[in-house]
Formats: structure tokens, C-alpha cells, sequence
């Protein structure tokens, strides 16, 4: 498959979206639309990477002294960019202050965005990347501006470096604004050797729309290429969406995200929907009605903005929520790795908040996380560690199914996380006598299922992810139990 997408989509442009992607003809769940290569990898801000292999840099290149190197890398792999830097900072440009670049090694970044245009090679790539979004003007003036100004485009220019590049005429103030803004609008999150996160530049992945329930995909390989596929069909003449933010958050906080690095204010159906889908993950408990033991949540109501119960006239005002939301935050972090704490947190919690609000979705999947980790380091756990993350995995993927109806990887985990607990309980119910060995097959059976589930939701994994490890975990053990449905089921004993 090529850097572009196929036949089945088109590039459209409307005042709204600006760029978008269209499909032209149904495109089947599942399907790969597109596999792209970064134009270009960069660091993020604060993070000093090795040039060639993104390990973190402790050295810089012998022969142009510019470049980040990490220890094993001795030289700059990119000759060109090393022999244009050499030579503007050594040789033909005396005044170059490569002690300022040092210094301030977040303008190597932008030195690289640069250099695209240098090389001939790269030259195509350049001009790709200046055609993307700035929102240069929305950007102006703002805290973000003076912040790249203060950090690396006045250090850029003070450097002289510049000076020496066939595109000099052209590189001001403005101009290199223009080239950080692009990068914090398009880029895309990688994950970094050390498992931190990094940035890459598709110029063709950039053009999808987001939308926070969206019918496409993406998952990077080893190569950093980052495929593109329909977690669900879409139709003919859907536009293609991916999604800019954390899809487990709220709508005011998702689009707080999107107006603050995005510049856009999300209009898609679960951001306009007051119960987000029905999902509920920003709703209040409405109190009053509680205490007439009826169940009612209160809203944001679009048209006013105010939050209002669904059922009576009970209302919280904006302050009142900011305090809710704070002070839950708090408490969360004062509990965060005491699953105690978190139990009761929960129990809390789940008087004034819908069971699915962002909050206590974050807790549960803390909760879920230590339940793995203390069953996976205890030599027999009991049946309530595996009940109780059943539960709370059971609630996750309740919840994805409304907002991620189509493939997603976090359902994978999840669906992984319950049936393997559910394989381990089952076991042990059959061992203790409480069921048959018939019921124990039927029971197995519906965990064969959920393997089965997983494996879908996480089979674009490339292999030598962490993800895509999983996949292999996941279908190692869905061979394992489907032979034991098979031939008979054993006890866990008898293994
Ligand atoms: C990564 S770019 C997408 C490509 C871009 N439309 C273009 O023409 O280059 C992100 C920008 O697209 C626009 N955009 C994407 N999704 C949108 C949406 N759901 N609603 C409004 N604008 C959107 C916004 O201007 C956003 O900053």
C-alpha cells in the first residue's frame, strides 16, 4: 500500500473542516485504508533525542557538532544534514552560535523541519508540510507563541545558522511560528524507544476530521508507519474521522482539548448530545430526585449551558461542578495505588456521579489494573479478585460499546482482561464443586467467545508492539482453552 489513500477515498475541502478525507464507496470494517511513513520524527518539547535511533541524546555528532546523539550513535546517519550543518556552523558562517543551538536544543527540531527543505530528496516533503493547518493568526499573541518564541525561534534565529540555507530569504519570525504551529496541529503522538511519547508528520493521515466517535483507526508499527483503518464500515460518502483526544474524557473537557490545541470547537453527535450517546460520562447524580428514591441525572444543557436534572427542576450552577469535579480529582490522586482507598473512593464517588463519568471510569480502570497485577503475583488468588475485576472490565466495555461501537484497542484489552479472569474463575467454581463439568464447558465456551472479540479489536496490532504482543498472548490462550473445550475440560489443578 502507497503513502496515499486509495480509490475508495477522496480529499474534499469545506469552510467547516477545512481538509477531509471522503469515502467514496463503502469501505468494510476492518479494512486498511492507508500505511504512511513519517515525512519527519521529532522530539517533544523538553526532550533531547538521538538523531538516528530516538534513544535519548548524551553527545552530539563529531563532525557537525549540531546533531543529538545518543551514546551508540558515533555519527550523524543523514549525511546531507550533517555536511549542511557542518558547514554552516563550522566552516563558510564564522558568526553561527552553535553554543546557542546547545543550549537551547529544542530549535534542533525545527532545524530538521528546515533541512527538508535543503535537500532536494526532501525538498517534496517540505512543501507537504507548509500546506497543512496553522491556525497561525489564532495562534498569535498567545501564551503558546511567546513560549516558542522565548524557547526556539528567537534562539533559531539568534543562532545564524539559518544563514546559510538556500531558503534564508524566506525564514523570519513568522515563518518559523508558522512551521511549530503546523507541527502542534498535525503531529502525531509515537512512542519513543523508552516507551515516552515523540512526534511524527503524516501528511495524509493529517487530513482526516475528528470526531470523538470516530469510524477509523490508527496503529504505528516498528518503522513508525502508522496504518489507517475502518473500526467499523462506513458508508459511502462518510467522511473519514479519527480522533485528536482521549476519548475517555468528558465533552467539556474534550472540548477544551480541541479549542486550546486544535482551534476548533467539536460539533460531532456526542459532543452535542447531553448524555454523550447515552453514555452519561459527564452527568451528575441528580440529588433531589435520589432522595425520592428516583433515578435522574443532571446535564449540561446545550442551548443555556446550564446543568439541569432531566427529570425535576433541579439545577447545579458552573461553580458548584468546578467544585465537584476538584475535589473528586483530589481525592482520587490522595487514593491513587491504594485499592482500598480506591474502593471506597468508588463507593463515594458513585453517589453524586453517573457510574460511567469520566472520573469514575479512570478510577475503576486503576482498580482493574492493580486487581491484574495482584493476581498475576499471587500464587492462588481468591475468587473475589477475579469477580471483582470481571466487574469492572465488564463496566469498560459496556461503556466502549457506546461511545467506540466499531473496533478499538482498549475494548481488546478489556475483553482480554475479563475473559481471562473469567477462564481462571470458572476453574476455580469447578474445582470447589460448584459445577458441573458440562456447565463448566458452556462457561468456557462464552469465554472462547470473548477471546474471540479481543482478537478482532486488536488485530491490527503490528507484532512488535506491546499491543501486538498481546495479540499473540491472547491467541496462545484462545488455542489452549479451545483445546480444552475440545477434549474435555480440566481442573486447574489437573494441568
Ligand atoms: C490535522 S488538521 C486536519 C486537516 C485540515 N482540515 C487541513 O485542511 O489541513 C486539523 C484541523 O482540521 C480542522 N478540523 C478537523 N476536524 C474538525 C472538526 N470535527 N470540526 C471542525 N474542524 C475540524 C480544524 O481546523 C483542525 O485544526
Amino acid at each position: 500500500m502507497a503513502d496515499e489513500f486509495g480509490k475508495n477515498c477522496t480529499i474534499c475541502e469545506n469552510e467547516t473542516l477545512g481538509r477531509y478525507v471522503k469515502a467514496t464507496e463503502v469501505i468494510p470494517a476492518g479494512e486498511t485504508i492507508l500505511l504512511e511513513s513519517p515525512i519527519l520524527i521529532l522530539a517533544c518539547k523538553g526532550d533531547k533525542r538521538c538523531c538516528n535511533c530516538y534513544r535519548i541524546a548524551q553527545q552530539y555528532c563529531r563532525k557537525c557538532s549540531i546533531a543529538p546523539l545518543c551514546l551508540d550513535c558515533a555519527e550523524h546517519n543523514d549525511e546531507f544534514d550533517c555536511n549542511v550543518l557542518a558547514a554552516a556552523g563550522a566552516v563558510s558562517l564564522p558568526d553561527v552560535r552553535v553554543d546557542i543551538l546547545k543550549k537551547h536544543f529544542d530549535t534542533y527540531g525545527l532545524l530538521q523541519c528546515l533541512l527538508l527543505h535543503e535537500n532536494l530528496r526532501t525538498r517534496k516533503a517540505f512543501g507537504k508540510m507548509l500546506q497543512m493547518e496553522a491556525h497561525l493568526e489564532k495562534r498569535r499573541n498567545t501564551k503558546i507563541w511567546h513560549e516558542h518564541d522565548r524557547d526556539i525561534v528567537q534562539p533559531l534565529l539568534q543562532s545564524n545558522i539559518w544563514k546559510g540555507f538556500e531558503m534564508a530569504p524566506n525564514i523570519n519570525g513568522d515563518f518559523l511560528q508558522k512551521i511549530l504551529a503546523i507541527w502542534d496541529v498535525n503531529s502525531h503522538e509515537i512512542r519513543a524507544p523508552d516507551a515516552e511519547i515523540m512526534r511524527g508528520l503524516y501528511p495524509q493521515v493529517s487530513l482526516l476530521a475528528h470526531n470523538c466517535c470516530p469510524n477509523a483507526n490508527q496503529a504505528i508499527d516498528d518503522q513508525y508507519r502508522m496504518k489507517v483503518y475502518a473500526n467499523r464500515e462506513i458508508g459511502r460518502g462518510e467522511v473519514v474521522t479519527n480522533s485528536y483526544t482521549n476519548l475517555l474524557l468528558g465533552t467539556d473537557e474534550r472540548r477544551q482539548i480541541l479549542r486550546e490545541g486544535k482551534y476548533f470547537h467539536c460539533t460531532c453527535d456526542r459532543c452535542e448530545d447531553p448524555t454523550e450517546l447515552g453514555s452519561h460520562m459527564s452527568s451528575f447524580i441528580c440529588s433531589a430526585c435520589a432522595g425520592h428514591k428516583q433515578e435522574s441525572y443532571i446535564v449540561k444543557d446545550r442551548e443555556s449551558q446550564t446543568w439541569k436534572c432531566q427529570k425535576c427542576e433541579h439545577t447545579l450552577r458552573p461553580e458548584q461542578v468546578a467544585i465537584i469535579l476538584e475535589k473528586s480529582k483530589e481525592e482520587m490522586f490522595h487514593a491513587h495505588g491504594d485499592y482500598r482507598r480506591l474502593e471506597y473512593l468508588l463507593a463515594k464517588l458513585c453517589t453524586i456521579l453517573h457510574k460511567n463519568h469520566y472520573l469514575v471510569v479512570d478510577l475503576k480502570q486503576e482498580m482493574a489494573n492493580i486487581l491484574r497485577n495482584a493476581i498475576l503475583s499471587s500464587r492462588r488468588p481468591n475468587r473475589q479478585l477475579f469477580e471483582r475485576k470481571i466487574r469492572l472490565c465488564q463496566d469498560l466495555v459496556l461503556l466502549l460499546q457506546i461511545i467506540q461501537p466499531g473496533m478499538t484497542r482498549l475494548k481488546g484489552i478489556a475483553l482480554y482482561e475479563m475473559a481471562t479472569s473469567h477462564v481462571k474463575l470458572q476453574h476455580l467454581k469447578f474445582e470447589e464443586n460448584e459445577m458441573e463439568e458440562d456447565d463448566l464447558k458452556k462457561r468456557l465456551k462464552e469465554c472462547l467467545a470473548m477471546y474471540r472479540e479481543s482478537i478482532r479489536m486488536l488485530s491490527h496490532e503490528p507484532p512488535q508492539t506491546p499491543e501486538g504482543q498481546l495479540l499473540k498472548n491472547v491467541a496462545k490462550e484462545f488455542d489452549v482453552l479451545q483445546k480444552e473445550v475440545e477434549n474435555g475440560a480440566q481442573s486447574e489443578g489437573d494441568k
